[in-house]
């Protein structure tokens, strides 16, 4: 990790520069250029000045005339560009080599190298886009499936900023109005009506609730569950893991044992990410790699966001099973999984009580998979739809909750009729908790930390 340190001061006036592309070879290589440097740097490299948003065919010299590459150039004057500053692109031959010597021709001119994440940073600074969608361009780059990558580019586009904006807006027509009443109450004119304010109150609370929704689902998108296989050994764990990561990750074998250390896989059902982790298989043994693979199992379930305990439908559960849904943590949900159907003779099903829910299935023929998928879509309140969902981050997720707790709260004010003031003060911290999500209210840290993550050159 690159440490960051922001120097916002002057650090707008310096000139940056990046390989915007890949490191490795490729079949085209960019090297990226923002700040008033701009100009000269072109005229140096290419000996002139690109035409405005002309891809323009050039020689690219370095500094003792050499030439270095012929690629396109591509200036950017600000402020119409990506970062909102002058913007000029060298669009060469990829590959390590060129691409180095064409930067450092660059960096001798007076440019710096940019941190991870500054020309989008600068694109945030110079209110080309807001910090949600600064951060969707990061979530696009690394977004694992193409619902997740649409999810991004809805808030890249700017539709999440937008209803947090509109909402923002109603809160503060409503602070206005109650803060209105406040300063005039001694004059005895009442601007609002209690029942009023409650329902818009309530209106507000729903619009942040629909979302909510849609952030969370995007946070699913962008993150997934935590899925943990336990059971005894040869239940069929590792077919299990198998058949859902579709390929033959885990040693399949009837010696019992075998899985004997955690075996993690990421894989994504209707674009829903599940990090699977096979584990050891359960009981009590004296081997001491087997123990410590048991303590691992367990360490590993209790940091699960849901557990599928596999039995043998042919045997059911036995007093090892039991003790193993007793350690569960009550945060962790569960699924008791009757493996081996064919064997027993039974049928595909899904049954409920009060406990769990319990799916018979073989995983060797297939039968009851489908059950399986749905219910692990279920676990994680995925709906599948893919539809109107943003990106989010938990980040995101929390100020929205916040918003909510104060929305809640300056609605039980009016209920119990408490001073204005209060209600006043709700609506304001509601409003400041949006604003965390769009970047209007922010502390350098938030922005550091958001920023460095990203890739160099982005
Ligand atoms: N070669 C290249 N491709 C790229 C980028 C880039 O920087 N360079 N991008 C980098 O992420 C993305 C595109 N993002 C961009 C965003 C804004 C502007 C831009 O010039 N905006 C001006 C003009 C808008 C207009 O003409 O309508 C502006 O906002 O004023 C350019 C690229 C993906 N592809
Ligand atoms: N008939 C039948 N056999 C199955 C089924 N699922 C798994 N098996 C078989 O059961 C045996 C054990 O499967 P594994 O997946 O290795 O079991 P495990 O629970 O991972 O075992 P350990 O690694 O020892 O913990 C293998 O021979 C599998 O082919 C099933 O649905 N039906």
């Amino acid at each position: 990790m690159v440490h960051y340190s922001p120097d916002r001061k002057g650090g707008l006036s310096d000139t940056i520069a990046a390989i915007a592309t890949p490191p490795g070879r490729g079949g085209i290589g960019v090297v990226r250029v923002s700040g008033p440097l701009c100009r000269q740097v072109a005229k140096h490299i290419t000996g002139r000045l690109p035409p405005p948003r002309y891809a323009a065919f050039s020689r690219f010299r370095d500094g003792e005339g050499e030439t270095i590459d012929r690629g396109l150039a591509l200036y950017f004057p600000s402020p119409h560009s990506f970062t909102g500053e002058d913007v000029l692109e060298l669009q060469g031959h990829g590959g390590p080599v060129v691409m180095d010597w064409l930067l450092s021709c660059v960096l001798q001119l007076g440019v710096r190298l940019a941190r991870p994440g500054e020309f989008s940073e600068r694109a945030f600074l110079n209110n080309k886009i807001d910090l949600a969608q600064a951060e969707a361009i990061a979530d696009l780059i690394e977004s694992a499936s193409e619902q997740a990558a649409r999810s991004a580019l809805r808030s890249l586009h700017g539709e999440f900023s937008a209803q947090i904006q509109d909402l923002r807006d109603q809160l503060i027509e409503l602070r206005c109005l109650v803060e209105a009443d406040i300063d005039f109450s001694d004059e005895d004119i009442d601007f609002i009506e209690q029942g009023a304010v409650a329902e818009r109150l309530q209106e507000l609370q729903s619009i942040l609730r629909r979302i909510h929704r849609s952030a969370r689902q995007g946070a699913l998108l962008r993150e997934g569950i935590r899925v943990v296989l336990v059971g005894r050994p040869n239940v069929g764990k590792s077919s299990l893991h198998n058949r859902l990561a579709g390929f033959e990750a885990a040693i399949v074998t009837d010696v019992p044992g075998t899985t004997r250390d955690l075996l993690r896989e990421h894989i994504t059902i209707d674009g829903l990410p599940i990090r699977l982790s096979d584990t050891a298989g359960l009981h009590d043994s004296m081997d001491i790699i087997e123990q410590e693979g048991m303590r691992r199992t367990r360490e590993e379930f209790t940091n699960a966001d849901h557990v599928l305990l596999i039995a043998d439908d042919q045997v059911g559960l036995t007093e090892l099973e039991q003790s193993i849904l007793g350690e569960l943590p009550d945060n962790v949900s569960h699924t008791l999984i009757l493996n081996k159907i064919d064997l027993s003779g039974a049928s595909a099903e899904r049954r409920e009580d009060s406990q769990r829910v319990v799916l018979r299935l073989s995983v060797l023929t297939g039968a009851g998979m489908d059950l399986l998928l749905q219910r692990l879509k279920e676990c994680a309140g995925f709906d599948g739809e893919g539809e109107g969902y943003f990106l989010a981050r938990r980040r995101h997720l929390e100020a929205l909750q916040r918003a909510g707790a104060a929305v809640a709260a300056a609605g039980e004010i009016l209920k119990e009729e408490g001073p204005e003031e209060m209600l006043a003060e709700e609506l304001r911290q509601a409003q400041n908790a949006l604003a965390e999500i769009t970047g209007e209210y922010r502390s350098d840290d938030l922005l550091g930390e958001i920023f460095s993550t990203f890739c160099i050159g982005k």
